[in-house]
């Protein structure tokens, strides 16, 4: 058995995506160029999960795509909840727009068009979830932009973290491969970092949660 086999077990008996999600998920597919980027459905619903789980005011996701992941990160805000995210690129802007009016979600889920190291400091906010999903060399810099905006007892998450299976040791790495290294180094640093808790999750192309102590 091969490791789709799994993979598509797992899917099989994980709750399916909402229609709504479902149709974003595949207009992603038939109408952007790297439509691999969007989380999709398993991993759509662990966000979900987590959310329901911690039931955060406030949310931040950097790097927004298509909005699937913000709308499943949305599905378990507090009464009084709202989410930040940021992408950079406008072209995604109308999609995105238009998916979160359907959800419904236009007072409470906050599109920011720009760069994350730009907009995270004009965001006067304490989290209580975060997802670092955007240029995967910086997540460093992201981590350490956002930790200290993070309440005591919150969580990060950060995907691609498996970075295709590339993280391994036994993977030799091209000195040019910068992503590879700035991956590797990220995710080594968080496994020494006292300041949190953390657990690497091996799913699609891993995600790493974490929790502030
Ligand atoms: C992997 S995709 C995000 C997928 C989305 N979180 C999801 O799960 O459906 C990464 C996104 O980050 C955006 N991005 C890259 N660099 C960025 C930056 N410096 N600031 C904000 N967004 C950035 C890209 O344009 C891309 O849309």
């Amino acid at each position: 058995m091969n490791s789709e086999d799994f993979f598509r077990y797992a899917d099989q008996h994980t709750t399916p995506e909402p229609p709504l999600l479902a149709r974003l998920n595949r207009e992603t597919h038939v109408q952007t160029l790297m439509p691999r980027m969007l989380s999709g459905h398993a991993q759509g619903r662990l966000l979900s999960m987590i959310s329901h789980m911690v039931r955060p005011r406030r949310v931040l996701e950097l790097g927004t795509f298509t909005g699937y992941a913000a709308l499943c990160l949305a599905e378990g805000l507090a009464p009084d909840g709202a989410l930040h995210t940021v992408e950079f690129n406008p072209e995604l802007e109308s999609r995105i727009r238009r998916y979160v009016a359907e959800a419904g979600l236009t007072e409470r889920l906050h599109l920011h068009i720009g760069r994350a190291a730009d907009v995270v400091p004009t965001l006067a906010e304490t989290w209580d979830l975060v997802f670092i999903d955007a240029d995967k060399i910086n997540n460093d810099a992201y981590y350490e932009l956002v930790l200290p905006q993070v309440r005591p007892g919150g969580f990060l998450l950060i995907d691609n973290v498996l970075w295709g299976g590339k993280v391994v040791d036994s993977y030799v790495v091209k000195p040019s491969d910068k992503d590879t290294h700035a991956v590797r180094a990220f995710n080594d640093k968080v496994q020494a970092d006292e300041r949190v808790e953390n657990v690497f999750l091996p799913l699609r192309d891993g995600l790493l949660l974490v929790r502030k102590r």
